[in-house]
Protein backbone atom coordinates (compact mmCIF):
# COMPACT_ATOMS: atom_id res chain seq x y z
CA UNK A 1 0.00 0.00 0.00
CA UNK A 2 0.39 1.63 0.53
CA UNK A 3 -0.49 0.33 3.34
CA UNK A 4 1.51 1.94 6.14
CA UNK A 5 -0.26 4.64 6.54
CA UNK A 6 -3.02 4.86 3.87
CA UNK A 7 -5.29 2.51 5.28
CA UNK A 8 -6.64 2.35 8.52
CA UNK A 9 -8.78 -0.27 10.16
CA UNK A 10 -11.59 2.03 11.87
CA UNK A 11 -11.88 5.34 12.11
CA UNK A 12 -9.89 6.49 15.63
CA UNK A 13 -7.62 8.10 17.31
CA UNK A 14 -4.12 7.67 15.70
CA UNK A 15 -0.97 8.57 17.97
CA UNK A 16 1.08 10.97 16.45
CA UNK A 17 4.44 10.40 15.13
CA UNK A 18 7.04 10.53 17.69
CA UNK A 19 9.44 11.83 15.15
CA UNK A 20 10.07 12.17 11.69
CA UNK A 21 13.03 9.62 10.59
CA UNK A 22 15.12 12.00 9.21
CA UNK A 23 15.33 14.21 12.45
CA UNK A 24 16.52 10.82 14.44
CA UNK A 25 18.64 10.10 11.53
CA UNK A 26 20.37 13.76 12.39
CA UNK A 27 20.13 14.47 15.72
CA UNK A 28 19.85 11.44 18.30
CA UNK A 29 20.74 8.15 19.81
CA UNK A 30 18.03 5.28 17.88
CA UNK A 31 15.40 4.64 20.41
CA UNK A 32 14.65 1.55 21.10
CA UNK A 33 11.10 1.24 19.25
CA UNK A 34 13.13 1.09 16.43
CA UNK A 35 15.20 -2.01 16.77
CA UNK A 36 14.21 -5.53 16.53
CA UNK A 37 13.92 -8.23 18.56
CA UNK A 38 14.65 -11.41 17.12
CA UNK A 39 16.42 -10.96 13.54
CA UNK A 40 19.41 -9.66 12.21
CA UNK A 41 17.95 -7.92 9.24
CA UNK A 42 20.75 -7.64 7.35
CA UNK A 43 22.28 -10.99 8.19
CA UNK A 44 22.50 -14.61 6.94
CA UNK A 45 19.17 -14.72 5.66
CA UNK A 46 19.71 -13.00 2.67
CA UNK A 47 21.02 -15.51 0.17
CA UNK A 48 24.19 -15.51 -1.67
CA UNK A 49 22.17 -18.04 -4.90
CA UNK A 50 23.51 -15.85 -7.70
CA UNK A 51 20.96 -17.93 -9.67
CA UNK A 52 17.52 -16.78 -7.71
CA UNK A 53 17.14 -12.87 -9.44
CA UNK A 54 14.23 -11.21 -9.90
CA UNK A 55 12.73 -11.99 -13.44
CA UNK A 56 12.73 -9.34 -16.23
CA UNK A 57 9.69 -8.52 -18.86
CA UNK A 58 9.58 -6.79 -21.79
CA UNK A 59 6.85 -5.08 -22.03
CA UNK A 60 7.34 -3.76 -25.23
CA UNK A 61 6.51 -7.27 -26.58
CA UNK A 62 3.36 -7.52 -24.70
CA UNK A 63 1.82 -4.50 -26.78
CA UNK A 64 0.47 -4.64 -30.66
CA UNK A 65 3.92 -3.71 -31.56
CA UNK A 66 4.82 -6.97 -31.18
CA UNK A 67 4.72 -10.19 -33.40
CA UNK A 68 2.07 -12.78 -32.13
CA UNK A 69 4.99 -15.31 -31.26
CA UNK A 70 7.12 -12.34 -29.33
CA UNK A 71 3.79 -11.76 -27.79
CA UNK A 72 2.92 -15.71 -26.83
CA UNK A 73 6.59 -15.85 -25.69
CA UNK A 74 6.57 -12.87 -23.20
CA UNK A 75 2.98 -13.73 -21.72
CA UNK A 76 4.43 -16.75 -21.13
CA UNK A 77 7.23 -14.92 -18.75
CA UNK A 78 4.97 -13.03 -17.25
CA UNK A 79 2.80 -16.37 -16.38
CA UNK A 80 5.95 -17.71 -14.92
CA UNK A 81 7.13 -14.52 -13.06
CA UNK A 82 3.50 -14.06 -11.88
CA UNK A 83 2.97 -17.79 -10.58
CA UNK A 84 6.60 -17.91 -9.37
CA UNK A 85 7.69 -14.68 -8.07
CA UNK A 86 4.67 -12.12 -7.76
CA UNK A 87 7.19 -9.49 -8.56
CA UNK A 88 9.38 -8.38 -11.61
CA UNK A 89 11.49 -5.68 -13.71
CA UNK A 90 9.29 -3.93 -16.21
CA UNK A 91 11.71 -2.87 -19.58
CA UNK A 92 10.88 -1.77 -22.51
CA UNK A 93 7.68 0.42 -20.81
CA UNK A 94 8.02 3.39 -22.77
CA UNK A 95 8.17 5.49 -19.97
CA UNK A 96 10.74 7.67 -21.25
CA UNK A 97 13.75 8.03 -19.08
CA UNK A 98 13.62 11.56 -18.31
CA UNK A 99 10.77 11.07 -16.78
CA UNK A 100 11.48 8.80 -14.18
CA UNK A 101 14.35 11.07 -13.41
CA UNK A 102 11.94 13.67 -13.05
CA UNK A 103 10.07 12.17 -10.40
CA UNK A 104 13.15 10.59 -8.64
CA UNK A 105 14.21 14.37 -8.22
CA UNK A 106 11.18 16.31 -7.33
CA UNK A 107 10.50 13.49 -5.06
CA UNK A 108 14.21 13.77 -3.52
CA UNK A 109 13.64 17.78 -3.35
CA UNK A 110 10.06 17.20 -1.37
CA UNK A 111 12.30 15.20 1.20
CA UNK A 112 14.87 17.94 1.40
CA UNK A 113 12.66 20.67 2.03
CA UNK A 114 13.04 21.85 5.34
CA UNK A 115 10.98 20.35 8.22
CA UNK A 116 8.77 23.22 8.46
CA UNK A 117 7.90 23.31 4.74
CA UNK A 118 6.94 19.67 4.93
CA UNK A 119 4.86 19.66 7.76
CA UNK A 120 2.23 22.16 5.80
CA UNK A 121 1.48 18.38 4.09
CA UNK A 122 1.59 16.76 7.41
CA UNK A 123 -0.65 13.64 7.92
CA UNK A 124 -3.15 14.70 10.53
CA UNK A 125 -5.20 12.07 12.91
CA UNK A 126 -7.32 9.12 10.81
CA UNK A 127 -10.53 10.92 10.90
CA UNK A 128 -12.06 8.33 7.73
CA UNK A 129 -11.70 5.12 7.34
CA UNK A 130 -8.80 4.53 4.80
CA UNK A 131 -7.85 7.88 5.09
CA UNK A 132 -4.40 8.94 6.47
CA UNK A 133 -2.65 11.15 3.73
CA UNK A 134 -0.16 13.43 3.73
CA UNK A 135 3.34 13.59 5.40
CA UNK A 136 4.28 11.14 8.31
CA UNK A 137 6.19 8.68 9.49
CA UNK A 138 5.29 5.33 11.06
CA UNK A 139 3.54 5.16 14.33
CA UNK A 140 2.71 2.98 17.29
CA UNK A 141 -1.49 2.29 16.64
CA UNK A 142 -3.62 1.41 19.00
CA UNK A 143 -4.49 -2.03 18.27
CA UNK A 144 -0.69 -2.58 18.18
CA UNK A 145 0.98 -1.31 21.06
CA UNK A 146 4.08 -3.69 20.69
CA UNK A 147 4.56 -2.26 16.96
CA UNK A 148 8.29 -2.11 16.22
CA UNK A 149 8.60 1.24 13.65
CA UNK A 150 9.99 1.64 10.47
CA UNK A 151 12.82 3.93 9.60
CA UNK A 152 11.36 5.69 6.95
CA UNK A 153 9.04 8.86 6.87
CA UNK A 154 6.75 8.81 3.94
CA UNK A 155 4.34 11.40 1.82
CA UNK A 156 0.85 9.38 0.67
CA UNK A 157 -1.31 10.69 -1.59
CA UNK A 158 -4.59 9.26 -2.81
CA UNK A 159 -3.99 10.16 -6.49
CA UNK A 160 -7.44 8.18 -8.37
CA UNK A 161 -9.82 9.06 -9.27
CA UNK A 162 -8.75 12.88 -9.79
CA UNK A 163 -12.35 14.00 -7.85
CA UNK A 164 -10.58 12.31 -4.16
CA UNK A 165 -7.43 14.09 -4.35
CA UNK A 166 -7.04 16.09 -1.30
CA UNK A 167 -4.67 19.00 -2.78
CA UNK A 168 -3.94 20.13 0.73
CA UNK A 169 -1.63 17.37 0.98
CA UNK A 170 0.08 17.88 -2.30
CA UNK A 171 3.06 20.16 -2.23
CA UNK A 172 2.35 23.01 -4.50
CA UNK A 173 4.68 25.28 -6.48
CA UNK A 174 5.15 27.86 -3.69
CA UNK A 175 6.65 24.73 -2.14
CA UNK A 176 8.49 22.81 -4.92
CA UNK A 177 8.11 23.48 -8.29
CA UNK A 178 6.12 21.16 -10.85
CA UNK A 179 5.26 18.43 -8.42
CA UNK A 180 1.61 18.32 -9.22
CA UNK A 181 2.76 18.10 -13.04
CA UNK A 182 5.56 15.81 -12.88
CA UNK A 183 3.55 13.29 -10.65
CA UNK A 184 0.40 13.85 -13.10
CA UNK A 185 2.56 12.82 -16.48
CA UNK A 186 3.91 10.23 -14.12
CA UNK A 187 0.97 8.81 -13.16
CA UNK A 188 -1.08 9.02 -16.90
CA UNK A 189 1.80 6.45 -17.90
CA UNK A 190 2.07 4.48 -14.96
CA UNK A 191 -1.31 3.62 -15.49
CA UNK A 192 -1.19 2.79 -19.09
CA UNK A 193 1.21 0.76 -18.11
CA UNK A 194 -0.35 -0.78 -14.89
CA UNK A 195 -3.23 -1.95 -17.91
CA UNK A 196 -1.21 -3.77 -20.22
CA UNK A 197 0.37 -5.23 -17.34
CA UNK A 198 -3.01 -6.43 -15.66
CA UNK A 199 -4.77 -7.31 -18.91
CA UNK A 200 -1.68 -9.47 -19.94
CA UNK A 201 -1.52 -11.40 -16.63
CA UNK A 202 -5.69 -12.12 -17.46
CA UNK A 203 -4.80 -13.57 -20.67
CA UNK A 204 -1.63 -15.15 -19.67
CA UNK A 205 -3.95 -17.38 -17.98
CA UNK A 206 -6.34 -17.84 -20.83
CA UNK A 207 -9.07 -15.39 -19.40
CA UNK A 208 -10.69 -12.59 -21.13
CA UNK A 209 -8.26 -9.63 -21.14
CA UNK A 210 -10.55 -7.89 -18.54
CA UNK A 211 -11.60 -10.26 -16.52
CA UNK A 212 -9.10 -8.70 -13.05
CA UNK A 213 -9.20 -5.28 -14.57
CA UNK A 214 -13.17 -5.16 -14.38
CA UNK A 215 -13.43 -6.57 -11.09
CA UNK A 216 -11.02 -3.59 -9.82
CA UNK A 217 -13.98 -1.35 -10.66
CA UNK A 218 -14.31 1.97 -12.04
CA UNK A 219 -13.35 4.50 -10.33
CA UNK A 220 -10.11 2.28 -8.86
CA UNK A 221 -8.00 3.80 -6.48
CA UNK A 222 -4.63 4.69 -6.85
CA UNK A 223 -2.51 5.59 -4.10
CA UNK A 224 1.31 7.27 -4.41
CA UNK A 225 3.49 6.90 -1.91
CA UNK A 226 6.85 8.27 -1.70
CA UNK A 227 9.51 6.50 0.56
CA UNK A 228 12.29 8.15 2.19
CA UNK A 229 15.27 5.67 4.14
CA UNK A 230 17.58 8.29 5.87
CA UNK A 231 20.97 6.49 6.76
CA UNK A 232 20.49 4.39 9.66
CA UNK A 233 23.25 3.80 12.79
CA UNK A 234 22.46 0.13 12.82
CA UNK A 235 21.02 -1.11 9.82
CA UNK A 236 21.88 -4.90 11.38
CA UNK A 237 18.63 -4.14 13.71
CA UNK A 238 16.17 -1.82 11.71
CA UNK A 239 13.96 -2.37 8.78
CA UNK A 240 13.48 0.73 6.65
CA UNK A 241 9.81 -0.88 5.94
CA UNK A 242 9.05 -4.47 7.58
CA UNK A 243 8.19 -7.26 5.83
CA UNK A 244 4.72 -6.90 4.44
CA UNK A 245 2.68 -8.04 1.41
CA UNK A 246 0.67 -5.16 -0.78
CA UNK A 247 -2.43 -4.73 -0.64
CA UNK A 248 -4.02 -3.66 -4.28
CA UNK A 249 -3.92 -5.60 -7.33
CA UNK A 250 -0.58 -4.33 -8.61
CA UNK A 251 1.80 -2.06 -7.51
CA UNK A 252 4.41 -0.28 -9.83
CA UNK A 253 7.63 1.34 -7.93
CA UNK A 254 10.30 3.44 -8.49
CA UNK A 255 13.17 1.97 -6.35
CA UNK A 256 16.10 4.12 -5.84
CA UNK A 257 18.15 4.02 -8.91
CA UNK A 258 21.46 3.68 -6.93
CA UNK A 259 21.03 2.55 -3.66
CA UNK A 260 19.79 -0.72 -3.11
CA UNK A 261 17.01 -2.15 -0.18
CA UNK A 262 14.24 -4.06 -1.57
CA UNK A 263 14.42 -7.66 -0.79
CA UNK A 264 11.87 -10.21 -1.77
CA UNK A 265 10.93 -13.56 -0.18
CA UNK A 266 11.57 -16.48 -2.58
CA UNK A 267 12.04 -20.56 -1.43
CA UNK A 268 12.26 -19.13 2.14
CA UNK A 269 15.31 -16.63 1.23
CA UNK A 270 15.78 -13.14 0.75
CA UNK A 271 16.66 -12.00 -2.33
CA UNK A 272 18.03 -8.47 -2.87
CA UNK A 273 16.69 -6.51 -6.14
CA UNK A 274 19.76 -5.15 -8.06
CA UNK A 275 19.15 -1.54 -9.33
CA UNK A 276 18.17 -1.94 -12.66
CA UNK A 277 18.41 1.56 -14.48
CA UNK A 278 15.54 2.38 -16.39
CA UNK A 279 13.45 -0.68 -15.44
CA UNK A 280 10.29 -0.17 -12.89
CA UNK A 281 9.54 -2.77 -10.34
CA UNK A 282 6.42 -4.20 -10.35
CA UNK A 283 4.67 -6.15 -7.86
CA UNK A 284 1.36 -8.30 -7.35
CA UNK A 285 -1.14 -7.82 -4.40
CA UNK A 286 -3.66 -9.59 -2.01
CA UNK A 287 -6.05 -8.55 -4.17
CA UNK A 288 -4.61 -9.99 -7.10
CA UNK A 289 -4.15 -12.84 -5.36
CA UNK A 290 -7.43 -13.28 -4.04
CA UNK A 291 -8.94 -12.96 -8.09
CA UNK A 292 -6.54 -15.30 -9.56
CA UNK A 293 -7.37 -17.55 -6.52
CA UNK A 294 -4.10 -17.78 -5.46
CA UNK A 295 -2.63 -18.79 -8.70
CA UNK A 296 -0.35 -15.51 -8.89
CA UNK A 297 1.83 -14.48 -5.73
CA UNK A 298 1.43 -11.30 -3.69
CA UNK A 299 5.26 -11.28 -2.56
CA UNK A 300 6.52 -10.84 0.66
CA UNK A 301 8.51 -8.15 0.91
CA UNK A 302 10.68 -5.35 2.85
CA UNK A 303 13.48 -2.70 2.98
CA UNK A 304 16.21 -3.09 4.86
CA UNK A 305 18.54 -0.16 5.96
CA UNK A 306 21.87 1.43 5.22
CA UNK A 307 24.47 3.06 7.14
CA UNK A 308 25.41 5.37 4.12
CA UNK A 309 23.46 6.89 1.92
CA UNK A 310 19.94 8.08 2.20
CA UNK A 311 17.26 5.84 -0.28
CA UNK A 312 13.75 7.00 -1.80
CA UNK A 313 11.63 4.90 -3.58
CA UNK A 314 7.89 5.37 -5.43
CA UNK A 315 4.99 3.59 -5.34
CA UNK A 316 1.45 3.69 -7.01
CA UNK A 317 -0.65 1.21 -5.83
CA UNK A 318 -3.85 -0.24 -7.51
CA UNK A 319 -6.71 -1.13 -5.76
CA UNK A 320 -10.24 -1.94 -6.55
CA UNK A 321 -12.91 0.50 -5.38
CA UNK A 322 -13.44 0.26 -1.57
CA UNK A 323 -17.45 -0.54 -2.53
CA UNK A 324 -16.31 -3.25 -4.87
CA UNK A 325 -16.45 -7.23 -3.63
CA UNK A 326 -13.57 -9.13 -5.22
CA UNK A 327 -13.35 -13.45 -5.26
CA UNK A 328 -11.52 -15.43 -6.95
CA UNK A 329 -12.16 -15.56 -11.57
CA UNK A 330 -14.61 -18.56 -11.81
CA UNK A 331 -13.14 -20.42 -14.32
CA UNK A 332 -10.16 -20.80 -12.39
CA UNK A 333 -11.68 -22.51 -9.56
CA UNK A 334 -11.43 -26.27 -10.82
CA UNK A 335 -10.71 -30.07 -9.08
CA UNK A 336 -6.98 -29.24 -9.25
CA UNK A 337 -7.46 -25.23 -7.71
CA UNK A 338 -10.03 -25.15 -5.56
CA UNK A 339 -11.86 -21.88 -4.21
CA UNK A 340 -9.49 -20.32 -2.26
CA UNK A 341 -11.03 -17.36 -1.00
CA UNK A 342 -14.71 -16.32 -0.80
CA UNK A 343 -16.02 -13.36 -2.03
CA UNK A 344 -15.20 -10.10 0.59
CA UNK A 345 -15.62 -6.55 0.40
CA UNK A 346 -13.04 -4.59 -0.36
CA UNK A 347 -13.76 -2.03 3.08
CA UNK A 348 -13.54 -5.40 5.42
CA UNK A 349 -10.39 -7.36 3.01
CA UNK A 350 -8.70 -3.54 3.93
CA UNK A 351 -9.67 -3.65 7.54
CA UNK A 352 -8.24 -6.91 7.95
CA UNK A 353 -5.05 -6.43 5.42
CA UNK A 354 -4.09 -2.99 7.33
CA UNK A 355 -4.21 -4.81 10.39
CA UNK A 356 -2.25 -7.16 10.00
CA UNK A 357 0.15 -5.53 8.41
CA UNK A 358 0.89 -3.12 11.10
CA UNK A 359 1.47 -6.94 13.32
CA UNK A 360 4.55 -7.93 10.44
CA UNK A 361 1.41 -10.95 8.85
CA UNK A 362 0.93 -11.56 5.49
CA UNK A 363 -2.63 -9.24 4.61
CA UNK A 364 -3.99 -11.95 3.31
CA UNK A 365 -4.50 -13.91 6.21
CA UNK A 366 -7.44 -12.12 6.39
CA UNK A 367 -9.65 -15.33 5.03
CA UNK A 368 -8.72 -17.17 8.28
CA UNK A 369 -10.74 -14.82 10.43
O1 LIG B 1 11.25 0.99 -0.86
C1 LIG B 1 11.04 -0.09 -1.42
O2 LIG B 1 11.84 -0.56 -2.22
C2 LIG B 1 9.80 -0.89 -1.11
C3 LIG B 1 8.57 -0.06 -0.87
C4 LIG B 1 7.36 -0.90 -0.58
O3 LIG B 1 7.42 -2.11 -0.53
C5 LIG B 1 6.06 -0.24 -0.34
O4 LIG B 1 6.01 1.02 -0.31
O5 LIG B 1 5.06 -0.97 -0.18
FE1 LIG C 1 5.42 -2.99 -0.56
Amino acid sequence: MDAKGVLSAAPQEQTAPLKYVQDLAINEELPQRYIQKDVNVNGKQVTADDSLSVPTIDVSRLTDSASIEEKEEEMEKLKSASISWGMFQAVGHAIPKSLLDDIYNISKQFFDLPLEEKQKYASSKVDEVFDLQGFGSDSIKETNADQILDWSDYLNLVNEPIADRNLQYWPGDASLLNFRSTLDEYSVQTRSLFEIIIKSMAKSLGLEENAFFDQLGDPQIVYTTFNFYPPCPRPDLVYGLKAHTDGGAITILLPDPEVRGLQVQKNDQWVSVPCVPGALLVNIGDSLQVMSNGIFKSPWHRAVTNSERTRISLGNFYFPHHDREIEPVASLIDYSNPRKYDKVKMKDFLAVYYKNYSEGKPGYDWNSL
